[in-house]
Formats: structure tokens, sequence, C-alpha cells
């Protein structure tokens, strides 16, 4: 996968374009709604023989408007979204800078610039999406804006538990520690990628972890993945200030610097901290 940063005003000779299919959106975590998106944009580039490319924006939109929450920690910061596109089978990404010159374009300037110029013949975003100058573009007139010159399809409410599937949703999981419960919108249990900082005694690690959205303070049962073993243990988050402690069950030893994938399955009792199973 090629990934191309951009940012406004868009230097379009300079860009390495080709003729796609455009998937739309932040896609913070790559839930099951955001994979729906993707599945069907792959369905249309194959059909059309496009490549397949997708738009994001960093930092978040919140923070450079104001909006009801700011977003600051992710679900799957930048390093992490490029792998798991990557395997979803996006073959290009473009990371648009979200800053104040980008947002204040109108939904025609966005269209023209960013999916015209960019040569996407075809278009495939949620019912949600809303784009342009204070969110005025929508997927009701979004084909309007591309005058024939790309296709449309805007994909259905993707829905769990009669709610609609989202980020915030996950987020508000992880913010009330109920991290068994985000399976079903996420499609798999949620993971976190740190490097081992320190060792404690008794084989407890500190684990740096930078830009992940992290679940809220107390203990939970873990698996950890390092160096391709999978190994289960348990999982302490202390906040103010935030510290992550990790302690590996079967008294296995993790090396310092090295990375670490966390992958939390549910929220458990502190005394499994102090006699692993
Ligand atoms: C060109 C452009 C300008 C935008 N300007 C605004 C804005 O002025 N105010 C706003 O609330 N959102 C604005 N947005 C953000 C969108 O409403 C939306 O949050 C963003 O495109 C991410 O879409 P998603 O949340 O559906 O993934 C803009 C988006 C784009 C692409
Ligand atoms: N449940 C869903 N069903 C269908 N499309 C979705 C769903 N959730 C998101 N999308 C679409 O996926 C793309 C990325 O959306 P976005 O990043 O806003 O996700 P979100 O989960 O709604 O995020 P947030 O909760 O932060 O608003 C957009 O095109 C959006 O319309």
């Amino acid at each position: 996968m090629e990934t191309i940063h951009v940012q406004h005003p868009l230097n379009i000779e300079r860009v390495n374009k080709e003729p796609c299919v455009m998937a739309l959106g932040f896609f913070d975590g790559l839930h099951i709604g955001h994979q729906e998106i993707i599945r069907t944009a792959k369905k249309r580039a194959e059909e059309r023989n496009l490549a397949l490319a997708l738009m994001t924006f960093s930092p978040h939109p919140s923070q450079i408007i104001p909006m009801k929450k700011k977003v600051d920690h992710y679900l799957s910061p930048l390093e992490a979204k490029r792998g798991i596109l990557a395997k979803l089978g996006v073959q290009k990404l473009y990371v648009v800078t979200f800053d104040h010159a980008f947002a204040k374009l109108t939904p025609a300037e966005f269209v023209d610039h960013y999916l015209i110029d960019l040569q996407c013949r075809h278009a495939v975003a949620g019912f949600d999406f809303s784009f342009g100058f204070k969110g005025q573009g929508n997927m009701g007139n979004l084909a309007e804006f591309g005058k024939g010159a790309f296709g449309v399809t805007t994909v259905p409410k993707v829905e769990r538990q009669g709610q609609k599937v989202s980020s915030t949703l996950i987020r508000s999981l992880l913010a009330s520690g109920n991290v068994n419960g985000i399976p079903e919108f996420l499609g798999d249990f949620y993971k976190v990628t740190g490097q081992i900082a320190k060792h404690g005694d008794s084989e407890c690690h500190e684990v740096r972890i930078e830009d992940y959205l992290l679940p809220h303070k107390g203990i939970y049962e873990i698996s950890a993945e390092m160096a391709d073993a999978v190994y289960n243990g348990v999982c302490m988050i202390e906040d103010d200030p935030i510290k992550v402690y990790v302690k590996l069950f079967n008294s296995v030893k993790a090396r310092h610097k090295e990375t670490i994938q966390i992958k939390w399955i549910k929220k458990t009792s502190s005394h499994r901290m102090l006699q692993p199973v």
C-alpha cells in the first residue's frame, strides 16, 4: 500500500495519482461499519478495474474545529490504521492534513481538488459522511458536486444491538472499562501496540503506549503478542499520571524496548495481578 500525505493547497502535479475508487472518512478503529465501506469500495474497484484508494484526515477534525468532544487519542493511530488498511486491500492511502485552510473549503472546492483532481472515478462513504465547510456536503449532494466525473455509492447504516456502530461507541466502552463488549462492534478485541519501558520486580513490566486511547483505569485480562508468540497475562492501568503495567503468566519476561501488542479481553479483579493462573 502506498501512503501519500497531502496538505492544502494541493500541488496536483506532484501527487502520484491514478484513476481510483475512493473510500472517504476518518476511519478511527476500522470497526465493522468501516469494514463494510471498504468491502463495498473494493467491489466497485474490482468491477471497474480501478485502484482502491482511501482518503483519511490527520489530525482528527475536532482538533481544529470546535466539536462536542475533542479526540486526542485514537483507537487506531496512523501506523496502526496503515497496517489494517493494507490487510483490507487498500492500495493507495491519501492522508490529508486537516488544518484551518482545509476545513474552510466549500463542498464544491473539496470535490474539485480532492476527488476530481485526484482522479476519483467512484466515491464510497457511509450514509452520514459529511464534507466541506461546516459539513455542508453530504451523501445527498456529493454526486451533484461531482458533475458526472465520478459515481457514488452510499453504504447504509451498519447497526448492532439497535445502535449505529461508531468509533464514539467504542470509545465509550473503553471509558467504562467494558472491553469485552467491544468485539461486537469492532469485529475483534481492542488492541494497542507499545514498547516495554521498564522492568519492575516480579516480572511486572511497564509499557509505553503513545497516541492510543486506553481503557478506564483498572485491571484487565489480556493476551500479549511479542515476536510472533502469544502469552496470557494481566494489565493494570493507572491514571494521573497514566501508567500501564503488564504481567505475563508463567513467569514470561519481556526484553527492554521490545514491541508488545496488548489485546484487551475483559476487566478482572485485583488478586489475579498477584496470583497468576
Ligand atoms: C473539506 C472539508 C471541510 C470540512 N469542514 C468542516 C467544518 O467546517 N466544520 C465541521 O464541523 N466539519 C468539517 N469537516 C469535517 C466533516 O464534517 C467530517 O467530520 C470529516 O469529513 C470526517 O468524516 P467522517 O467523520 O464521516 O469520517 C470538513 C471535512 C472536509 C473533507
Ligand atoms: N455504522 C456505520 N454504518 C455505515 N457507515 C458508517 C458507519 N460508521 C461509519 N460509517 C462511514 O465510515 C466512514 C468513516 O466514518 P467515521 O470515521 O465518521 O466513523 P464513525 O464511527 O461514525 O466515527 P465517530 O463516532 O467518531 O463519528 C464514513 O464514510 C462514515 O459515513
